[in-house]
Order: C-alpha cells, then sequence, then structure tokens
C-alpha cells in the first residue's frame, strides 16, 4: 500500500491528521464504546452550520439531530451493523441545521475494535453532504412521475379520440347511406327516381346481353292527368300519384324495376321478358290501373309505350321506341298499350 506519510512521532501524525479533518468539508466522527465519547471534526459542525465544538460530544448530539422521519430507519441499519448482520454501515438521510432546515447526508462508518465482550469499542464514520444530489433526484422522480400521468392521459385521451372518431366515421356512413338512398328516390311517390332507373337500366342491358337473357322497357303517363288537376286541384293530384305507385308496386314481380320518369310519366324494366310477356305484363296493369277507384269516384287510365332491348340498341334507341310507342297509345285513343 501506498503510504503518503511517514511520520516519526506521533504528534507529528495528529498534526497531519487534524490539519486535514478541519480543512475537509464533510465531517467524520469517532465513538469511543468504552466510554461513550464521540470526537467530531470541525467539518462535521460547519457542514450543519453550527459553530465548532458547540454540542456535547456523545452519541445524544447526533440522535437529536436526526429527522424524525429517518430515526427508525438509521437505528435499525446501525444495530445490524454493530451486531454482525449488515456486512456495512451506509445509510443516507437527514440531519438537522442551525436554522432548522435539514440536510440529506450519507453516513459511512467502520468499526475499528471490538471489546472482550464482542461489543463495539470504536467505529469512525463519515458524514457526507448528498443534498443537492438527492434533491435532483426527487426532481427526477417527480418528473418520471408527471411524465407517466402525462402519457397515461395522453394514451387514454388517444382512446376517447379514437373512439368519437370512430362514431362520427359510423354517423358519416350513415348520413351517406341516407343521403345516397334519398338521391335515387323520388320524394312524392317513394319510388325510385330517373336517376336510379338509368343506373338499373345500364346495369340490366349489360346483364341480358351477357347471358343473352330478354330484356324489355315500358313507359306509361297517366290520361288527361292535366283534367284531374284541374278539376281536384294539384294536391289531389299528388295523392293520386302516389298511389298510383303503390298500386304499380304491388302488381309487378320483385324483378321488375318501377321509376318515376318525371311528371306524370313512369318507367317499368322486365328484365327475362321478351316482348310477347312485357305487353301481356303492361296491359294487365293497365287493366287494373283502369279498375281501381283511386279517389271517391275517380278512376284513371294509363298508355304504354312497350320495347324489346335488342343488341345493338343504344339507351337513346330504346327511349325513341317507347317514347313512340306511347305516343301511337295516346293517339290511337289512350288507356292502350302499344309497342314497336
Ligand atoms: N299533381 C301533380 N300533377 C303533376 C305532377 N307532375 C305532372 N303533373 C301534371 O300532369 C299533367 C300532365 O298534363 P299533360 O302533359 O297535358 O298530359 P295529360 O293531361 O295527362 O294528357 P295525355 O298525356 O295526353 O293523356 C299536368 O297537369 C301536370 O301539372 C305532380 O307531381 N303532381
Amino acid at each position: 500500500m501506498n503510504e503518503t506519510y511517514r511520520h516519526k512521532r506521533v504528534t507529528e501524525s495528529d498534526t497531519t491528521l487534524n490539519a486535514i479533518l478541519d480543512l475537509i468539508v464533510e465531517g467524520t466522527w469517532d465513538w469511543n464504546g468504552e466510554t461513550g465519547h464521540v470526537t467530531r471534526s470541525p467539518g462535521w459542525y460547519r457542514m450543519l452550520g453550527h459553530e465548532i465544538g458547540v454540542f456535547q460530544e456523545n452519541v445524544f448530539t447526533w440522535e437529536n439531530i436526526i429527522h424524525p422521519d429517518d430515526y427508525k430507519r438509521v437505528m435499525a441499519h446501525f444495530e445490524q451493523y454493530i451486531s454482525g448482520q449488515s456486512p456495512q454501515y451506509l445509510i443516507e438521510y437527514r440531519c438537522k441545521k442551525s436554522d432548522g432546515s435539514y440536510l440529506w447526508i450519507v453516513d459511512r462508518a467502520k468499526i475499528l475494535a471490538y471489546k472482550t465482550d464482542g461489543t463495539v469499542a470504536r467505529m469512525i464514520g463519515a458524514h457526507h453532504n448528498i443534498h443537492d444530489k438527492k434533491l435532483a433526484e426527487d426532481e427526477v422522480k417527480k418528473l418520471n412521475k408527471l411524465l407517466q400521468q402525462g402519457n397515461m392521459s395522453l394514451e387514454n385521451l388517444t382512446k376517447i379520440k379514437a373512439k368519437k372518431l370512430q362514431e362520427k366515421n359510423q354517423e358519416l356512413e350513415t348520413k351517406i347511406k341516407e343521403v345516397d338512398l334519398l338521391s335515387n328516390i323520388d320524394p312524392l311517390t317513394s319510388i325510385a327516381n330517373r336517376r336510379s332507373f338509368e343506373k338499373e337500366l345500364s346495369k340490366e342491358l349489360l346483364r341480358s346481353r351477357r347471358y343473352n337473357h330478354p330484356l324489355s322497357l315500358a313507359i306509361f303517363d297517366i290520361d288527361l292527368f292535366k283534367n284531374v288537376n284541374d278539376t281536384y286541384g294539384h294536391q289531389i293530384g299528388d295523392v293520386i300519384l302516389q298511389k298510383l305507385c303503390k298500386l304499380i308496386s304491388d302488381n309487378i314481380r320483385e324483378l321488375d324495376f318501377f321509376a318515376r320518369w318525371g311528371g306524370e310519366e313512369f318507367v317499368l324494366i322486365f328484365p327475362e321478358l321478351a316482348i310477347k310477356k312485357a305487353l301481356i305484363a303492361t296491359d294487365k296493369l293497365r287493366k287494373i290501373i283502369s279498375q281501381f277507384e283511386i279517389a271517391p269516384n275517380l278512376y284513371i287510365t294509363c298508355s304504354f309505350g312497350v320495347t324489346e332491348c335488342t343488341d345493338n340498341d343504344s339507351i337513346e334507341d330504346l327511349f325513341q321506341r317507347i317514347d313512340n310507342s306511347l305516343y301511337q297509345a295516346k293517339s290511337n285513343g289512350r288507356n292502350r298499350v302499344e309497342s314497336r
């Protein structure tokens, strides 16, 4: 071991040791287990803000300055060390300063000699000021806690927001479906509108061509509806349109597609029907309408134009043919079905 000093006389050693103890900031203590005397270095007094040598030189001085909340823990550790249960004496606690505040210190000590009965004869220790480090640690702990809480609440917030967003998305989806539905439905009669009919016709045309299945199309128009409006009023006219739509809807097949073309004109798609059967279907409808008492003592008739789609037909071709047929039905006396 390197030796810093090699004093020849004890007095020289004492001088060196005392000078060092006087210079170092932290305090040392030296407990004589035989007499109960405790020697404390000037640094010990300075560290706690006291005048040097102001206290009695016994263990009670030390016990009196330990923070009440730390006292039990310190005593237990001290007992464990001097009884041999703990291999070292090393503990952090608070000591009271001259101004009444407490200073965090770390206390390290070593037994230097035992009495013949095995109890401690001499023990030397040092109190080291760790106040700033301890405060910084506490601050970090506090910050970590806040950070954790912050993270947790951020996580919760994110969950709540995600749930709300999901709900909003669902609402939006429902609204989109509603709007989509409304945009395909005629508001007065609640049957499909022209837009929806055009989509359906394109789809059915493709299907009939792909599978080489027949497809027919019809248009019909209320005969002399102007007279009805003029006689009974527009509101009754509206009710008649609604009742007519219900009557038609109740008397066509599920596969058939029924829509309002506009005004008092309606269109029908008959998938799987060639012209012959389409004529039978439309004539059946014509009869049903003419026999139906649509308002008290009021009967109406309709004229129909029918055509069967061919492979080369454009939508315009089809409409030209059914329009012509309808015109024909009107000019041939109304309440008729004509075809081309
Ligand atoms: N109440 C009501 N009437 C409508 C509606 N749409 C169209 N009309 C009426 O339907 C009538 C159509 O008259 P016209 O085009 O002269 O035909 P029409 O009187 O039915 O005679 P023909 O078609 O030649 O048999 C007009 O009076 C329109 O006001 C509607 O939504 N409600």
